[in-house]
């Protein structure tokens, strides 16, 4: 049984004072019915982590290194995020594969160092809307998601997050059916390479998830909870979603 996921990612958003909005947070779902995780900027880590004080709300990173050291200014390893606090690590954003160039074949790399350092790997793929127009998003998705995933990759320290480029930020999202299409088509490839294994992996949705779309997103098959971006900044909205998927 694949337990549900409600991750949000702050982005490049968020100071000290948006910890009130954790502590809200923490108070309204003391219990909730599916993890909780919020993946603030780097810097906020610990004091996340301290707020969150070791109870249902999970703490994560929003990408690392993927080497454990050395001479990569500016850079954060996977053991650094753990250190500070972080159980999970998004990887390969398209945020990230857009301004920083990363490759999926880099992903799988970083996947690797997360699952070293003891970091759940939330590996994040999807179409750009130029790829969907050109009836190539299998293949797109299909080709990132056997690139991005290391072949030791299971369903305990790797989730997927299928993020259409497309619906990131923009309030438009694809339909039930779509949603429902790319994930069976994910899980027929994940069990197609790790057999059975692959039924225990993860499979999220993210883009313009919102507190009244989120019920009728997390009914479809195969939808194993939401990667947040703007929605999962105020408790309110990513409470409302918490509680759609299993509060
Ligand atoms: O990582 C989160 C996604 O990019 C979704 O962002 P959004 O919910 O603001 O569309």
């Amino acid at each position: 049984m694949r337990r549900k996921l409600a991750a949000g990612n702050w982005k490049m958003n968020g100071s000290r004072t948006a910890l009130a909005e954790v502590e809200a947070l923490i108070a309204a779902h003391p219990a909730p019915g599916c993890e909780m995780l919020l993946c603030p900027p780097a810097t906020l880590i610990a004091a996340m982590a301290a707020t969150a004080k070791g109870g249902p709300l999970k703490v994560g990173g929003q990408d690392c290194h993927h080497k454990p050291s050395g001479a990569h200014t500016g850079d954060l390893s996977a053991a650094m995020l753990a250190e500070a606090g972080a159980s999970h690590v998004i990887l390969g954003h398209s945020e990230r594969r857009a301004d920083h160039g990363e490759t999926s074949a880099l992903v799988r790399q970083k996947a690797e160092a997360a699952k070293a350092a003891g970091l759940v790997a939330i590996v994040c793929i999807g179409e750009t809307e130029a790829e969907r127009d050109a009836g190539r998003e299998l293949d797109v998705v299909g080709g990132q998601l056997a690139e991005s995933l290391p072949d030791a990759a299971t369903g305990a320290d790797t989730v997927i997050a299928y993020e259409p480029v497309w619906a990131i930020g923009t309030g438009r999202t694809p339909s039930e059916a779509q949603i429902a299409a790319m994930h069976r088509f994910l899980r027929e490839r994940l069990v197609a390479r790790f057999g059975e294994g692959g039924e225990a992996f993860r499979l999220l949705y993210g883009g313009s998830v919102k507190p009244d779309n989120a019920a009728a997103i997390f009914a479809i098959p195969d939808v194993d909870g939401a990667l947040v971006g703007g929605a999962s900044l105020k408790a309110g909205d990513f409470g409302a979603i918490i509680t759609a998927l299993g509060n």
